[in-house]
C-alpha cells in the first residue's frame, strides 16, 4: 500500500469497538519503506509503519489505565501483565489512609521484567522474529525462551514409537517447568533450562543453559498463547502470521537439513499431528494477541516497531529506577500513535491540537492518581454499603507559560473549578538569569500542586518554578510536575534537586541536542499548539 505522508494518520486508524482484543496489525510496507535504515532511533517514523492499523479500544483503555493510576500503593504492578487487575476492588480500599497514596521515596519500586510472548505455526519464523528483535536491540538486557526447551524427554518406549508421538500437543511440554521458570526469572532469580535434542527426542542430562534475570524476557513457541496461566504473565503477546503453505516447505527443509529428518516422515507428521493440532491448539490462541505480524522476519517494520517498544521500555526502566518518583503512563500502541502524529512535523494543527488534548488529558488523569485519598463510604440505590475514597479537595494547578496553558482545560475538565495559578519563566540574554512573573493562589501552601509543562527539557525552567513554589510554602511532596515528553536530562535535572517531587509523563525521550532541543521531541510545543508557528 503506498504510503501518502500528506494523508493525516488517524484515518488509518480503525478502532474496533466490538472486538475486546483485536489485535494490531502491521501489514507490509512497499520495499522502499520497509528498510531498517529508514526507521531513526526514536521511531520518528513510525507512524509509517502502521498506515492499516486496528487496535481495540477497549484493549488500550484498560493497558492505559496502568496500576499507579489508581493513587493506591500498587506501584510494583506498574509493569504487571495486561491481564492482572488494574484497579483496586472496592474491598481493597477500606483502611487507606490519607497517605497511602504517597510512595515512600526511601523504598525503590520493585519492577518485574517485561514478558512477550511470540507464538505462531510451526515456522512460521517466531525463533527467526526473535532473533532478529534480540540482534536490533544488541542488549544484553534481554533474554530468549524457547518453549522448546520445555519439551518432556521422551521414555525409552515412546522412543521406540516415536512415530505415533504427537509433539504438537499441550502436554508434549512440561508447562509446570515452565511457569516455574518464569516466575524466577520474573522474580529476579536465574534459572537453569533445560537443552532439548530435537534428534533424539530428549533433554541433555547434564548440561543446562543459565538464563539470566534481565528487563525483557521473550517467551516464543506454537503453544504460548494456550495456557491461561502462561498467557496472564506476559505484558505483549505477538503472533507470527504465515501462510500455511510457506510454512509447510520451510519445515520440510529445516526438519531434513537441521534436524536429521526425512522428507515422508515429515510430511507424515504434518499431516498426522502437526496441522490438527495447528487447527485445534495454536490457530484458536491467535485471538490472544496483541499484535499479528504477517510473513514473520520478511516483516522489518513490524520487527522495527517491536524493538522501538521494547527500547522504549528499557530507556524508561533506567530512569524509574533511579527516581522512584518518575512515572511513564504504560505505553500502549494507542499511546504510541498518538505520539507519533504530534511529532510529525506534517500533521494539520487541528489534529495537533486534538491528539495533544487527548494525551494531555491521559497524563492529567494519571497525575491525579498520585494525590492522596480519604476513605469515603455511600449508599448505593440498593441500599448496600460501597466503600469508597474521596478525591483531595485541597489541589491547584500552576502551568508555566506558555506552553503549559495548553494543559489547563483538560485539568479543568477533570477538577470542577479547580484554581489554576500561573509562572512565566524568561531567559534573560545569555547569562541566564531569569525574570519570574507569578500569580498563585494565595492559599497554595495548604495546597496539592500539579504543575504543567508539556516538555521537559533541561530542567531549568522547571526548577525555577518549582523553586518559587516551595518559597510560597509547598512542600516538593505536594508538586506533581505532568509533562507529555521529558528529556532524561531534565529528569536528573529535577528529580536530583527535588527527590520527593513526582514527575508524571507519557514518553522519556532520547536526549537533548546541543542546541539543548529534546530529541526526536516534537518543536515548539506552545507555537504548534497555539498556531503562532507561521
Ligand atoms: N523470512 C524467511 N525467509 C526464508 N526463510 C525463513 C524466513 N524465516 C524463517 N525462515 C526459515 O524457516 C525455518 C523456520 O523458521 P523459524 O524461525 O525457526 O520458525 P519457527 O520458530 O516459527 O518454527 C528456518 O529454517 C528459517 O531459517
Ligand atoms: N522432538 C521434537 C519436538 C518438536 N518437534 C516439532 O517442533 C515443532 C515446534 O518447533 P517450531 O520451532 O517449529 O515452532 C512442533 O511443530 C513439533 O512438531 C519435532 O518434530 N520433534
Ligand atoms: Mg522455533
Amino acid at each position: 500500500m503506498p504510503l501518502n505522508r500528506k494523508a493525516p494518520l488517524a484515518y488509518s486508524f480503525v478502532l474496533k469497538r466490538h472486538s475486546r482484543r483485536s489485535p494490531l496489525r502491521l501489514p507490509k510496507l512497499p520495499p522502499s519503506l520497509s528498510r531498517r535504515g529508514r526507521l531513526d532511533r526514536a521511531g520518528a517514523t513510525a507512524s509509517a509503519a502502521m498506515p492499516e492499523v486496528s487496535l481495540a479500544v477497549d484493549y488500550v483503555m484498560e493497558a492505559a489505565s496502568g496500576a499507579h493510576f489508581s493513587g493506591l500503593r500498587l506501584d510494583g504492578l506498574l509493569s504487571s501483565p495486561s491481564s492482572s487487575p488494574r484497579a483496586p476492588a472496592a474491598g481493597a480500599v477500606a483502611g487507606a489512609t490519607a497517605t497511602a497514596g504517597q510512595p515512600d521515596p526511601n523504598t525503590p519500586r520493585q519492577r518485574e521484567p517485561f514478558l512477550i510472548g511470540v507464538s505462531g505455526g510451526t515456522a512460521s519464523g517466531k525463533t527467526t522474529v526473535c532473533d532478529m528483535i534480540i540482534q536490533q536491540l544488541h542488549d544484553h538486557r534481554v533474554v530468549l525462551l524457547n518453549q522448546d526447551s520445555f519439551y518432556r524427554g521422551l521414555t525409552p518406549e515412546e522412543s521406540d514409537r516415536v512415530h505415533e508421538y504427537n509433539f504438537d500437543h499441550p502436554d508434549a511440554f512440561d508447562t509446570d517447568q515452565l511457569l516455574d521458570c518464569i516466575q524466577k526469572l520474573k522474580s529476579g532469580q536465574s534459572y537453569q533450562v533445560p537443552i532439548y535434542d530435537f534428534k533424539t527426542h530428549r533433554r541433555c542430562s547434564d548440561s543446562f543453559r543459565q538464563v539470566n534475570a534481565s528487563d525483557v524476557i521473550i517467551l516464543e513457541g506454537i503453544l504460548v498463547f494456550h495456557d491461561q496461566r502462561v498467557r496472564n504473565l506476559m505484558n505483549m503477546k505477538i503472533f507470527v502470521d504465515t501462510d500455511a503453505d510457506v510454512r509447510l516447505a520451510r519445515r520440510i527443509r529445516r526438519d531434513t537439513v537441521e534436524r536429521g529428518r526425512d522428507i515422508d516422515s515429515v510430511l507424515e507428521q504434518y499431516a498426522k499431528f502437526v496441522k490438527p493440532a495447528f487447527d485445534d491448539f495454536v490457530l484458536p490462541s491467535k485471538k490472544y494477541a496483541d499484535v499479528i505480524i504477517p510473513r514473520g522476519g520478511d516483516n522489518h517494520v513490524a520487527v522495527d516497531l517491536i524493538v522501538q517498544h521494547i527500547r522504549t521500555k528499557l530507556g524508561q526502566h533506567d530512569l524509574c529506577k533511579i527516581y522512584p518518583n518518575v512515572y511513564v503512563i504504560q505505553s500502549t500502541f494507542q499511546i504510541r500513535g498518538m505520539h507519533t502524529l504530534i511529532r510529525d512535523r506534517d500533521i494539520s494543527k487541528h489534529d495537533f491540537v486534538f491528539y495533544s488534548d487527548r494525551l494531555i488529558r491521559l497524563v492529567v488523569e494519571h497525575g491525579l492518581g498520585h494525590l492522596p485519598f480519604t476513605e469515603k463510604q455511600v449508599i448505593t440505590p440498593t441500599g448496600s454499603l460501597y466503600t469508597g475514597v474521596d478525591f483531595c479537595k485541597k489541589l491547584c494547578g500552576v502551568s508555566i507559560v506558555r506552553s503549559g496553558e495548553s494543559m489547563e482545560n483538560a485539568l479543568r475538565a477533570c477538577c470542577k473549578g479547580i484554581k489554576i495559578g500561573k509562572i512565566l519563566i524568561h531567559r534573560d540574554g545569555d547569562n541566564g538569569k531569569q525574570l519570574i512573573y507569578e500569580k498563585l493562589p494565595k492559599d497554595i501552601s495548604e495546597r496539592h500542586v500539579l504543575l504543567l509543562d508539556p516538555v521537559l527539557a533541561t530542567g531549568n525552567s522547571a526548577n525555577q518554578a518549582i523553586e518559587l513554589l516551595i518559597q510560597k510554602g509547598v512542600p516538593a511532596s505536594h508538586i506533581i510536575f505532568l509533562n507529555l515528553i521529558s528529556a532524561p536530562e531534565g529528569i536528573h535535572c529535577v528529580s536530583k534537586r527535588f527527590p520527593s517531587l513526582k514527575i508524571v509523563t507519557s514518553e522519556i525521550d532520547v536526549a537533548l541536542n546541543e542546541e539543548f532541543r529534546v530529541i526526536p521531541g516534537m518543536g515548539e510545543f506552545g507555537d504548534r499548539y497555539f498556531g503562532t508557528d507561521d
